[in-house]
């Protein structure tokens, strides 16, 4: 029987079975526990088959072409309730136009097409974690430790990830410059580039508009005022052919596990495939998130995560205190999602030699502003729930972040508001 969210959050809360946990069961044990038997009885959608779902599109159409309130509250309700069931949303009519996404994968094929030497010239500097310039095709890989969601540190080593990266950001953001080819090599790419990154901020003020909204925060601005434009980052991802054995034999991987260091991601991809989410509270069970044509792939990140009171990170602590991390487990609202890209989909009539397919995709990270406190919003705890993270800043969370990316580097550096 269908609940409303409010009963659904309600009958969530803080259910008894949780105490009866033994102390040596491990601790994914006890997040899948919470997950899976201490909500199915009580409701239809959680049950295995659903889990393992793609998401609803969410529609922004009517948001974007004027919205009555009734129906932004709709839209937001609805971007909500999928981001609290699986961490992630595909969004519909989101305001960037196909022919600027169209445009943006030949833009991205050009870059990686252009001879070593030339995207050299842009190579991302080493002492520095800042997002901007070229990766090298293996360079950037992703630290095990975001496998756990919120980043455990304890977790050392990288994945094998065989991917390049293209990462731009605004040029207002003196602090973190922008490394651009010399016009002559790619004419018209840093234009476009920057009229993409305009667009993919419009789209992202609708959906922390809406976010806000689906919170019952009465204040829609409140989340994009935490935002400063300028900050976030553009990156264009390319993917190139592998031999399936050695993605087999874990010899490299295309993109491994991790969260978003974001408030949100809005992600393009190609029609390749091999995104895939991990199952809100299954640990390493993830499920393929197809491509859908004019959509883009919306992830709740770790910022967005603390602000809505997510799950707590401690499970990693001696018995007693998983104890009591369960314990104080209330019903989330926005979990950062886990996800990897594998490879995709495969052709079983081709031979033990085949290739993946080649692949693009264009994450637009968004970022709170680095030296605001980030905590709990004020909708999102309660007496009976209250914050579970303690304050810090944005600037913190991604130093920590940056040092995982790159131990060598000590330098952060981010603009002000
Ligand atoms: O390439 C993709 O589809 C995912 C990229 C991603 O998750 C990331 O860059 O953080
Ligand atoms: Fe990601």
């Amino acid at each position: 029987m269908w609940k409303s969210y409010e009963q659904r959050l309600q009958a969530t809360a803080f259910s008894s079975t949780i105490l009866t946990l033994p102390r040596d069961q491990n601790s994914l044990a006890e997040i899948s526990f919470f997950n899976t038997t201490a909500t199915q009885d009580q409701f239809p959608e959680s049950s295995e088959a659903m889990q393992n779902a793609p998401p609803p599109v969410v529609d922004f159409s009517p948001w974007t072409s004027g919205a009555s309130l009734d129906q932004r509250l709709q839209i937001g309700r609805k971007l909500v309730e999928t981001c609290h069931q699986k961490g992630f949303a595909y969004i519909s009519n989101h305001g960037v136009a196909p022919s600027l996404v169209e445009e943006a994968f030949a833009w991205s094929k050009k870059f990686f097409d252009l001879p070593i030497e030339d995207k050299m010239q842009v190579k991302r500097g080493e002492d520095s974690v800042a997002f901007r310039g070229y990766n090298v095709l293996g360079v950037q890989k992703v630290p095990l430790a975001l496998q756990v969601r919120g980043g455990d540190p304890s977790i050392k080593g990288f994945s094998p990830d065989f991917n390049e990266t293209f990462d731009l950001g605004s040029d207002e953001n003196i602090e973190q410059p922008n490394k651009w080819l010399p016009e002559h090599v790619l004419p018209g790419f840093r234009e476009f580039s920057t009229k993409f990154y305009g667009e993919c901020w419009k789209a992202t003020q609708n959906i922390l508009r809406a976010l806000a909204i689906g919170l019952g925060i009465e204040d829609e601005n409140l989340i994009e005022r935490l935002h400063s434009y300028p900050l976030n980052s553009l990156s264009f991802k390319h993917y190139p052919p592998v031999l399936l054995s050695e993605l087999d034999r874990n010899e490299k991987k295309r993109l491994g596990a991790h969260s978003d260091m974001t408030s949100v991601t809005l992600l393009f991809q190609d029609n390749c495939g091999g995104l895939e989410f991990e199952i809100p509270g299954r640990r390493g069970e993830f499920v393929p998130i197809k491509p859908i044509p004019g959509t883009l792939v919306m992830n709740v990140g770790d910022a967005l995560m603390r602000w809505s009171n997510g799950k707590p990170t401690l499970f990693h602590h001696s018995p007693q205190v998983r104890i009591i991390s369960v314990l104080k487990l209330q019903p989330d609202y926005l979990q950062s999602a886990i996800h990897r890209v594998q490879s995709p989909p495969r052709d079983p009539t081709n031979g033990p030699g085949q290739i993946t397919r080649r692949r693009y995709s264009i994450p637009y990270f968004v970022l709170p502003k680095p030296d605001k406190t980030l905590e709990c919003l004020p909708c999102c705890s309660n007496e009976t729930n209250p914050p579970k993270y303690p304050p810090t800043t944005y600037k913190e969370l991604a130093t920590g972040y940056g040092k995982l990316f790159y131990p060598e580097a000590d330098v952060y550096s981010t603009s002000k508001d």
